[in-house]
């Protein structure tokens, strides 16, 4: 997994020019230390707006159901995708991305349609984080195409200058500022970039952490919560957005390995807050989440069962097999019989 590199650009989406519709919080491992400083210098221009014009979406429980009913899927091979796209959010097509003499992505293809909880599983190395980092657009493809909402992206998300949608990239540790409070982490691309009053925005840091079932932590410094509480304040970090804007664009969440490195009690409580904050869901104040679709990159099996409703398994750079949660304890495929039960033999080599 390379997080590191990625992991400070969180602060990157507060340059000038930025498009407040279009935004992509990343939490990382994360001490802000001179070595990230200068990554974020690097990197200023990549985290920026994503992305295209609104589309003809239907109502989300008309197009997620479209979407449950139609998809059947056991093998590539036998996959009927539904035929409109216009619930389509985000869209890989062939993609190719090497590092050096490295060859990760090989042809990858999928969708991400409004409504859905997607999970992308495979043997380590395999690209899963790479892909993830291609949706946000803070790395472009070498080759193959990246649709939002239908527009092809040119290269990085701070190459468009048109909103549509929201991305939001949560990574495996939080990322957290240390020397920031709580209220500062989560409210930072406000305080930086809209015209919310300061009490405006704390009054919206206040609710967002109470979603995610954190209450009078404003005022702590990262040092003193636990591992899963810094978690929960990326994943506000992460929702929280501006409501003096006339229109909300529909947003999609990334997940990279939520719940690496948790307990399984801690783990659940993670999963169940992934769900609560979909639009599917509900969240810790009974509200409706906001998130119009995820993606989790995740090895953990509770994870997949718990979090996401359909799969999408990634192995040598390409996408093997895709099905729904379900039926991936059921598939005779060979390389998912052996991933579902951790055998060492089979087509997976390490
Ligand atoms: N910026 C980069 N520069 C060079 N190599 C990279 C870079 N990013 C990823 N890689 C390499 O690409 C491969 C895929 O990495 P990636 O983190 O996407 O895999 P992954 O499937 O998420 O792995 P894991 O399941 O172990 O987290 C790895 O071999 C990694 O070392």
């Amino acid at each position: 997994m390379v997080l590191q590199s990625v992991s400070a650009s969180f602060p990157l989406t507060t340059t000038s020019g930025f498009s407040r519709s279009a935004r992509v919080a990343v939490s990382s491992a994360g001490r802000i230390n001179s070595c990230c400083f200068m990554r974020m210098k690097e990197q200023r221009k990549v985290v920026c707006a994503c992305v295209a014009p609104p589309r003809n979406l239907g109502s989300d429980e008309s197009s997620t159901t479209k979407f449950n009913d139609s998809f059947k899927s056991e093998s590539l091979s036998t996959v009927r995708e539904p035929e409109d796209d216009s619930d389509v959010l985000v869209e890989c097509k062939d993609v190719y991305k090497s590092f050096g003499e490295k060859d990760i992505l090989r042809g990858v293809s999928f969708k991400i349609r409004h409504g859905e909880a997607v999970g992308i599983i495979g043997p380590s190395g395999t690209g899963k984080s790479t892909v993830l980092k291609i949706i946000a657009g803070l790395l472009a493809p070498d080759k193959g195409e990246v649709y939002i909402r239908g527009r092809k992206r040119a290269g990085l998300i701070s190459d468009e200058e048109i909103s549509g949608l929201r991305i939001g990239l949560v990574f495996q540790s939080a990322a957290l500022f240390d020397s920031m409070t709580v209220r500062e982490n989560v409210g930072f691309l406000l305080y930086e970039n809209s015209t919310m009053s300061e009490d405006k925005i704390s009054e919206l840091v206040t609710e967002t952490l109470a979603a995610v079932g954190l209450k009078q932590v404003e005022d702590r410094l990262p040092s003193e919560l636990s591992g899963g509480m810094k978690k929960r304040v990326a994943l506000a970090r992460s929702l929280i957005f501006d409501t003096t804007k006339e229109s909300i664009d529909p947003e999609v969440l990334l997940y990279d390995e939520p719940t690496a490195g948790l307990d399984p009690i801690a783990s659940t409580v993670v999963e169940d807050l992934i769900r609560s904050v979909h639009m599917k869901g509900e969240d810790a104040l009974g509200m409706p989440g906001k998130i119009a679709s995820y993606v989790v990159v995740t090895h953990q099996h509770s994870t997949i069962r718990r979090a996401v409703d359909r799969l999408l398994f990634l192995h040598e750079g390409k996408v093997v097999w895709q099905g729904m949660t379900n039926e991936f304890t059921t598939s005779t495929n060979p390389i998912v019989k052996q991933f579902a039960s951790g055998s060492l033999d089979g087509p997976i080599r390490y």
